[in-house]
């Protein structure tokens, strides 16, 4: 079991709200890394780990982490441009700060959250097991841009299939999931962020393989300087930053 020393923030301010474009959607992540620095100076952690959710529009990406980071489910709507909470976790005694930076499945948005998958060393691809189209896509669309924009060569992928409580409505079969899993080298967990089963499992089995992979440690490490929650977003200028 991972133990929690949670702490996140409500997914939806009233700014989200109001983003409706994707260059509102910029500013409204400059301000969220903003209020994401001032935890990450609060708190000792082992390792820092940068995690990244992707998958079609609303296979649950949001629901997931959601549950995930406050054991809530809601009905949401639509993620605009990229959004994240912090969770703190002890896995294999060690003290994690997970970054979990949950992007829009929405194509109008695929350029702007292309850049967040730079430096993540956990990937977590999401399909709907009673969305067919979810799982083609897998293959047509976001192994494709995991193998174009992740940097990390030994990032850990971690396939998702949401929904499993929707059962009898399912179009996609667990062998298919492992299938897939097992042709692209990820790990493969079926879950549901409405009833919660499997969540934790997802995020714990994602953390220990990272913790297993060397290269990955070094990236994570408290002591390197690099600071994720400052990473620039995609087309950042000063003119973005300053009319926030
Ligand atoms: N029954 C059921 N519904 C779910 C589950 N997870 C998410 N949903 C619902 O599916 C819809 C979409 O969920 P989101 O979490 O917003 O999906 P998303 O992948 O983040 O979508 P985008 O932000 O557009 O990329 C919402 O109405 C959720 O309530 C689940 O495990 N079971």
């Amino acid at each position: 079991m991972i133990s929690y020393e949670g702490k996140s923030k409500s997914r939806r301010s009233k700014f989200d709200e109001k983003c409706a474009t994707p260059d509102e959607a910029k500013k409204n992540i400059i301000l969220k890394k903003v209020t994401a620095g001032g935890i990450s100076r609060e708190s000792k952690f082992d390792y820092l780990f940068k995690l990244l959710l992707i998958g079609d529009s609303g296979v649950g990406k949001s629901s997931l982490l959601l549950s995930f980071t406050s054991d809530v489910f809601d009905d949401l709507s639509p993620t605009i441009g990229v959004d994240f909470k912090v969770k703190h976790v002890t896995v294999g005694g060690k003290k994690l700060k997970l970054a979990i930076w949950d992007t829009a499945g929405q194509e109008r948005f695929r350029t702007l959250t292309s850049s967040y998958y730079r430096g993540a060393q956990g990937i977590i691809m999401v399909y709907d097991v009673t969305r067919r189209e979810t799982f083609t896509n897998l293959s047509d669309i976001w192994a494709k841009e995991i193998d174009l924009y992740s940097t990390n060569q030994d990032c850990i992928k971690m396939l998702v299939g949401n929904k499993v409580d929707k059962d009898s409505e399912r179009t996609v079969s667990k062998k298919e999931g492992i299938d897939f899993a097992r042709e692209y080298g990820c790990l493969f967990i079926e879950c549901s962020a409405k009833t919660r089963v499997n969540v934790e499992q997802c995020f714990e089995e994602l953390v220990l393989k990272i913790l297993e992979t060397p290269s990955l440690l070094a990236e994570g490490s408290s002591g390197v300087k690099k600071n994720i929650f400052k990473q620039k977003p995609p087309e950042s200028d000063a003119s973005t930053s300053s009319c926030c």
